[in-house]
């Protein structure tokens, strides 16, 4: 009997993303994958990737439940708090009940749920005598200030809701970087995230598989400490293979929310090598009218090509509205459209470098390509993880906003200028081009992420009684 993985992640691009790379490369190594989404968010990934091989493969379902993707963060608290109930341990025991009860040769065999989708789950997996994971979308070091938060307050670093004492930059866990008070992953939804990553912590503190999309390399000190209290398995990058080979041929695109602009490669395909600056802020980020000004102006002003993911919905409040005569001015030195295929775009050898948002996959990916950034964060782990990038891993700036918060457009071309010009440049390209090679090696046989797998896989495929 081939093991059958039961899929559930949370209902958004950057979560999604990773459990389908998850359940790729599940299948490739002989499992049945069954994908669930909520209702709404099932039929929009089926709406926007009418034909794609990843459907053949892994077998999507959903629970009758509306839930539109979390591409927005308004009232995200109450949005959060009902996918919870809505697609509760209730749901998944009548899910895996169904299941079962049709498929007598192919039963399922094991659960595995993005951490948010976790909560009252493990119950359910004793039920029915299954072997839990939970699959943790972003940095190790996501999870370990969240884990180790209530100690924070403990020591009276942090205040009972959260907000630190002292509005300073701090080393809040000896085994991280220092960060600034702003930069906790927490603030950004005040006391109800900060509560939610507490009880977090203790809901995955028995989850015997905790499986991470990242690599011990770049954040071993947090592996060790955190190792001693949880069982932490990185397995990332989760990037599929083919992408991974310079001299690539393969055209797989990861089904997404939003229909993918493929056209833009051709435009890649006429610039010179390193000279296209590549921006795109996630599935969530926005900017105000006068920002997204800002920003136009400083690409016009660097003078260099770029390809600018302009979603819908990326500025507040209504359609994004470009200046008056920007793509007149820009022509064809600009290609904007609303969703990029970021994988390829990323691997192609005209991107010179990444203006992002630090959502954990973008930077991520960046990471994988070798590709530079210039960060740009906006909510969540996002400054966390602009801090690795800009201070540890030195793979990267930040681009910082003046006193009224926008990031002026003399900072874009700033940035641009130094990263592709000056000696500080130099050092960063040749950081990405180190670390990408450590990132590709994690993965390979016998990499740390390779051999975190397989430990999983093989306890995976293990018969209950063996
Ligand atoms: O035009 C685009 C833009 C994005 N992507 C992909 O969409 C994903 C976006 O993920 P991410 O970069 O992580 O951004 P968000 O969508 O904002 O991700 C959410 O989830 C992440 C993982 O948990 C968190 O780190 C972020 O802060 C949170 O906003 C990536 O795989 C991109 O390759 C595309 O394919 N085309």
């Amino acid at each position: 009997m081939a093991p059958h993985a039961l899929l559930i992640p949370l209902p958004a691009q950057g979560h999604i993303n990773p459990m389908m790379q998850l359940a790729w490369k599940l299948v490739s190594h002989g499992f049945l994958i069954t994908f669930l989404n909520s209702d709404s968010t099932h039929n929009r990934i089926h709406k926007a990737n009418t034909l794609n091989s990843f459907f053949d493969n892994i077998r999507m379902i959903s629970a009758p439940f509306e839930f539109p993707p979390l591409d927005s963060l308004e009232g995200i608290e109450n949005r959060i708090e009902s996918l919870i109930k809505g697609m509760g341990p209730s749901v998944i025991d009548k899910v895996i009940q169904e299941i079962n009860a049709r498929e007598e040769e192919n039963k399922v065999t094991c659960i595995i749920a993005d951490v948010w989708m976790c909560f009252g789950l493990q119950a359910v997996a004793t039920l029915h005598e299954l072997p839990l994971a939970a699959f943790h979308t972003a940095l190790v070091s996501l999870f370990a200030i969240r884990y180790f938060s209530a100690h924070l307050v403990s020591l009276g670093i942090l205040h009972s809701d959260g907000i630190p004492k002292e509005d300073k930059k701090t080393k809040y866990l000896p085994c991280m970087p220092a960060l600034h008070s702003g930069d906790l992953p927490w603030l950004w939804a005040g006391e109800y995230m900060f509560r939610k990553g507490i009880r977090m912590g203790e809901e995955i503190k028995d989850i015997k598989w905790v499986l991470f999309n990242s690599f011990i390399e770049i954040e071993a000190p947090v592996v060790e400490t955190l190792s001693k209290e949880v069982g932490v398995y990185p397995i990332g990058p989760l990037i599929p293979p083919e992408f991974l080979i310079d001299s690539r041929t393969s055209t797989k695109v990861l089904p997404s929310f939003r229909k993918t602009d493929t056209d833009c490669l051709q435009w890649l395909d006429k610039q010179c090598a390193h000279s296209v600056i590549y921006i795109s802020f996630g599935s969530t980020g926005i900017l105000s009218e006068k920002q997204l000004e800002e920003l136009a102006l400083g690409l016009e002003a660097t003078q260099r090509p770029f390809l600018w993911v302009v979603r819908s919905d990326l500025m507040k409040g209504s359609e994004a509205n470009l200046p008056v005569g920007f793509l007149e001015q820009v022509r064809d030195r600009g290609c904007i459209v609303s969703w990029a295929p970021q994988l390829e775009v990323l691997s192609h050898p005209s991107i010179a470098c990444f203006v992002t948002h630090c959502g954990w996959n973008s930077v991520q990916e960046s990471i994988t390509m070798g590709v530079p950034m210039l960060c740009w964060p906006y909510f969540a782990d996002q400054f966390l993880n602009r801090a690795y990038v800009v201070d540890v891993w030195k793979l990267g700036l930040p681009l910082n906003a003046n006193s009224q918060g926008i990031i002026k457009q003399g900072e874009i071309v700033k940035g641009v200028e130094i990263l592709q010009e000056s000696e500080q440049g130099l050092e960063i390209r040749e950081e990405a081009k180190k670390l990408k090679i450590i990132a590709r090696d994690a993965v390979k046989d016998g990499g740390s992420s390779w051999n975190n797998f397989n430990l999983f896989v093989t306890a995976m495929k293990r018969q209950p009684n063996e």
